[in-house]
């Protein structure tokens, strides 16, 4: 396919192994201001687990999904997978690329929303990892966020539709919807857009999981009241992070007599650690400490839909005049992320 010669996707990357766990958070936080406390603390999580995170399998299985797609549709590109900050990092896939000669490649980052974290930290990892692999680097473009997909959106929908069934028959009517983000820095949500770009007084971040968390609803068909709360909060207790926390809403709404919750982590790619420690653990036993029923959708992981979705994408940049399918109206970010994504708040 022209003008693309090979497809990327890059990760987050996570430990595979106990031995794993402290240089992976080392290369996490790396510059990061985070608490020494809150780094031991994340690392006990992975430690849960045999220092295992499940993202790198969940990768192997997308790219495994992704090839498969393409080739039942024709189309012939190779597939390669970087991760941010653990093996097979982008530096030595970018550079294993170089290598075999590819030219032009399209870029999918296993994450759906703009903000520094979520979109800029991938574009500035690219450039770098492109340094690092000299001039015969290959020129890496990455797909925009794609929150508003409906390849994104309509897995969510089935998942949480599935979440619900698993509620006793007579909660699914009242059990409230928490779509759950990953909290970051106010000052990072509000450098991921402006007003004047067209979104809310919080940046692009909040409106568009406000966006996601609506339409799911929306398609879903059902009353039910939902919300968008935040988890995963880490950096200085001094600094403010997007709330509430899961796990204090959870507490909130038994105070108002909420009997049921199905969380949707609505902010994530695929069920890795920070869903199945700090939701399936860590909220679900908030929400059953307080005798209310709990259950937990599925991120869309490669969900069929979500897979085909990738191909869509990559066949839509490569000739931008097919128009990309998108279910809201929030604007685009731009791909170089200039003025929103890029912008990288200060670690306070
Ligand atoms: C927006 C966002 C996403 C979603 C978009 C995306 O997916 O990219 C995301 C995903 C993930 N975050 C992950 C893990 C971690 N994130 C950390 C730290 C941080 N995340 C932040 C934000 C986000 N993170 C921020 C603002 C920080 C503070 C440090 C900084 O300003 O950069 C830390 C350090 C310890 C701590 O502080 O908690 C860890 C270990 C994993 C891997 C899970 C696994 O292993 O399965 C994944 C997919
Ligand atoms: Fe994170």
């Amino acid at each position: 396919m022209r003008p693309y010669d090979a497809f990327l996707l890059i990760s987050f990357g996570g430990p595979e192994g106990n031995e794993d766990v402290i240089p992976f958070l080392e290369n996490v936080t790396r510059g990061r201001g985070i608490p020494r406390e809150r780094l031991a603390e994340v690392g006990e999580h992975y430690f849960m687990f045999g220092g295992i995170s499940p993202i790198n399998q969940q990768c192997r299985d997308l790219v495994e999904a992704v090839r498969a797609d393409f080739s039942a549709n024709g189309v012939n590109l190779p597939v390669y997978w970087g991760n941010r900050f653990w093996d097979p990092l982008l530096t030595d896939t970018v550079a294993e690329m170089a290598k075999d000669g590819v030219r032009d490649v399209v870029a999918l980052a296993t994450s759906a929303y703009s903000c520094y974290s979520s979109h800029g930290a991938y574009i500035v990892d690219i450039e770098t990892a492109r340094e690092a692999a000299g001039p015969d680097a290959p020129r890496i473009d990455l797909v925009p966020p794609f929150f508003d997909h409906p390849g994104f959106v309509d897995p969510l929908v089935e998942h949480t539709r599935q979440a619900l069934e698993r509620l006793p028959a007579g909660e699914r009517d009242s059990a409230r919807l928490l779509f759950s983000a990953h909290s970051i820095p106010t000052d990072m949500a509000e450098a991921s857009g402006t007003p004047e770009q067209g979104y809310g007084p919080n940046g692009a971040y909040v409106a568009q999981l406000a966006a996601v968390a609506r339409l799911v609803s929306e398609r879903l068909g059902v009353d039910n009241a939902h919300e968008v709360v935040y988890q995963s909060r880490s950096g200085p207790p001094s600094q403010p992070w997007l709330e509430p926390d899961v796990n204090d809403r959870i507490e909130e709404l038994a105070g108002e007599g909420v009997s049921s919750v199905v969380v949707v982590p609505h902010g994530f790619v695929s069920d890795h650690m920070e869903v199945m420690y700090d939701l399936d653990h860590e909220a679900a036993d908030t929400a059953r400490g307080l005798g209310m029923h709990f259950a937990r959708a599925h991120a869309p992981g490669t969900h069929p839909r979500f897979v085909s979705m990738v191909r869509e994408l990559v066949t839509e940049r490569a000739a931008p005049d097919a128009g990309v399918a998108r279910l809201s109206d929030l604007p685009t970010c731009p791909a170089d992320g200039a003025g929103c994504c890029r912008v990288r708040p200060v670690a306070s």
